[in-house]
C-alpha cells in the first residue's frame, strides 16, 4: 500500500527509508537506517523533485501512482545524479511517456553515463535563475555545485516558499512516521547523524556550501526539504546555524576529544589518565574514544564538534598505528582545520608516532599542537604522570577555558 505524507496541502513527501542497508555508500554504518525523500508537487503540471534509491523503488512508484491518480506526470526535476536519488528515473520514463526530465547540462550529460535511458525529446534543460511554472506553484533553480557533486541544483518553490535542497541539510536515519524535524526531538536523536552525515559527505565542500547560504539568505523559506531525514518546518535558523558552523570548520562547542589507538592497552592507559587529569583541572563533557572501535565517521563528526583533540599513537613499523594514520588522513582530506590538538606518543624503542601526528597536522589548515607531545615508553609510570601529563593537561586545560 502506498505511504505518503503531506508536506503541505498540493505537495506530497513520496519517499520511503530502508533500514536494512549496513553500510551507507558501502562505508558508512547507519545503525539508524536511512530515509530517501522524493516530493511530488500537484498543480496543473504535476512535478516530482529527484527519485529514490533502487532498494525502496516499488514503496516509491506505489506512492507516486496513488499522489497522481491515474494523471500524469509532467516533470522530473533532478536535483542531484547520485545514485541513491536518481535509481528510478529510467522507469519513470517508461512509465510517463510525456514525462520531461529536468536538470542542467551536467545531470543530463551524468544521466546518460549512468544510464541508457532514451532522453531524445525528453530533457528540458535549465541553469541558475531559470524558472519552471506548473500553475499555481513556480520553481526557481539555484545552483549547488560541489554541494557535494557538480551537477547540484536546489530548486525553491515560490508560492510555498519550499526550498529543496538536494543532499544539504540531509541526515542518516530512517523515518519512523514522523517526517517534520518539529515531531521528532532532533537535538537528542538526529543531531549527531546530521552531523556525522554533514561532515563526513559535504565536509570537504565548506567554501561551496558558504555560497549556497549565502544564495538561501536572499529567500523567504518556510521549508526546507532535504534528499535524506526530517523536513525542516521550524526552528530553521537553529539548523541553518549548525550549517553555518560546520561549513566555515568552526568548533560547534569548546570541548575535549580525546581519541587513541592502542594494542596492549598502554597507549589507552596514557590517554585515560590525561582525560581523568583533564576533569580534575576544570574540563567538562570529554569523550574518550578507541579509534579501532569507533567508526572513523563519527572520529570526523567529533573533530568537527570539538575545538580540542587530543591524539595517542603507538608507534608502528616505524610509523603510526594504522588506524591513527587513517583518522588523520581522513581528517585532511574533509578538510579539518582550526582545532588545538594534544598529541601523545608511545613507542618501545624509538618512538616517531609524535612526530608523524604532527606532520599529519601541520598538513591540515591552522592546526595548533600543544607543546610538549607526551613521549610514553611502553607504560605510563606514576612519576611521568605528575611530570610530563600534568604538564600537557595544564596546557591543554588552559586553552579551553581561556575566553
Ligand atoms: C607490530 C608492532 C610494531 C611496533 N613497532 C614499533 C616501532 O617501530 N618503534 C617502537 O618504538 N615501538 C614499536 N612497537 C612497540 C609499541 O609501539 C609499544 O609496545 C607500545 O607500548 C604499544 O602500545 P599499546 O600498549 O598501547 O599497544 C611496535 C609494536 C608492535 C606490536
Amino acid at each position: 500500500m502506498y505511504c505518503v505524507r503531506n508536506v503541505t496541502e498540493t505537495v506530497y513527501w513520496v519517499g520511503s527509508s530502508d533500514r536494512r542497508l549496513a553500510l551507507f555508500e558501502n562505508l558508512f554504518p547507519i545503525p539508524r537506517g536511512v530515509s530517501y525523500n522524493s516530493y511530488l508537487i500537484q498543480d496543473e503540471k504535476t512535478a516530482l523533485m529527484d527519485t529514490v534509491d533502487s532498494s525502496v523503488s516499488q514503496q516509491f512508484l506505489e506512492n507516486i501512482a496513488h499522489v497522481l491518480e491515474g494523471g500524469s506526470l509532467d516533470y522530473l526535476v533532478v536535483n542531484h545524479m547520485e545514485p541513491d536519488h536518481c535509481a528510478l528515473i529510467g522507469r519513470l520514463l517508461e512509465l510517463y511517456p510525456q514525462m520531461q526530465v529536468v536538470g542542467n547540462t551536467k545531470t543530463i550529460q551524468m544521466i546518460q553515463q549512468f544510464y541508457d535511458a532514451d532522453l531524445e525529446g525528453r530533457t528540458l534543460l535549465v541553469k541558475e535563475g531559470d524558472t519552471l511554472a506548473l500553475g499555481e506553484h513556480t520553481l526557481h533553480f539555484v545552483t549547488a555545485p560541489m554541494v557535494h557533486w557538480p551537477e547540484v541544483m536546489m530548486a525553491y518553490e515560490e508560492k510555498e516558499k519550499l526550498l529543496f535542497t538536494a543532499d544539504a541539510f540531509g541526515t542518516f536515519g530512517a523515518l519512523d512516521g514522523n517526517l517534520f524535524n518539529d515531531e521528532v526531538d532532533f537535538e537528542t536523536e538526529w543531531l549527531p547523524d546530521a552531523r556525522r552525515y554533514y561532515t563526513n559527505i559535504v565536509g570537504k565542500y565548506g567554501a561551496q556550501v558558504q555560497t549556497v547560504l549565502k544564495k538561501a539568505a536572499g529567500l523567504e523559506i518556510s521549508m526546507l526539504c532535504p534528499l535524506h531525514g526530517p523536513v525542516w518546518r521550524s526552528n530553521l535558523e537553529w539548523f541553518i546555524n549548525k550549517y553555518d558552523k560546520w561549513s566555515r570548520y568552526e568548533p560547534e562547542e569548546k570541548a575535549v576529544a580525546v581519541m587513541y589507538g592502542s594494542m596492549y592497552g598502554n597507549t589507552e592507559n596514557a590517554a585515560c589518565v590525561t582525560a581523568s587529569e583533564l576533569s580534575k583541572a576544570g574540563i567538562r563533557n570529554i569523550k574518550v574514544y578507541d579509534i579501532s572501535s569507533t567508526d572513523v565517521s563519527e572520529l570526523i563528526a567529533e573533530a568537527f564538534r570539538c575545538s580540542h583533540l587530543v591524539l595517542a599513537s603507538p608507534t608502528y613499523n616505524g610509523g603510526l598505528y594504522p588506524k591513527m594514520e587513517a583518522l588523520l588522513n581522513d581528517m585532511k582530506a574533509l578538510n579539518v582545520q582550526g582545532r588545538t590538538v594534544g598529541l601523545i606518543e608511545n613507542g618501545t624503542w624509538a618512538p616517531a608516532s609524535g612526530k608523524l601526528m604532527r606532520a599529519a597536522l601541520e598538513g591540515m589548515k591552522n592546526m595548533t599542537v600543544l607543546e610538549p607531545v607526551l613521549t610514553v615508553k611502553s607504560s605510563l609510570k606514576a612519576e611521568q604522570a605528575v611530570s610530563s601529563v600534568d604538564t600537557l593537561v595544564k596546557e591543554i586545560a588552559a586553552s579551553v577555558l581561556a575566553n
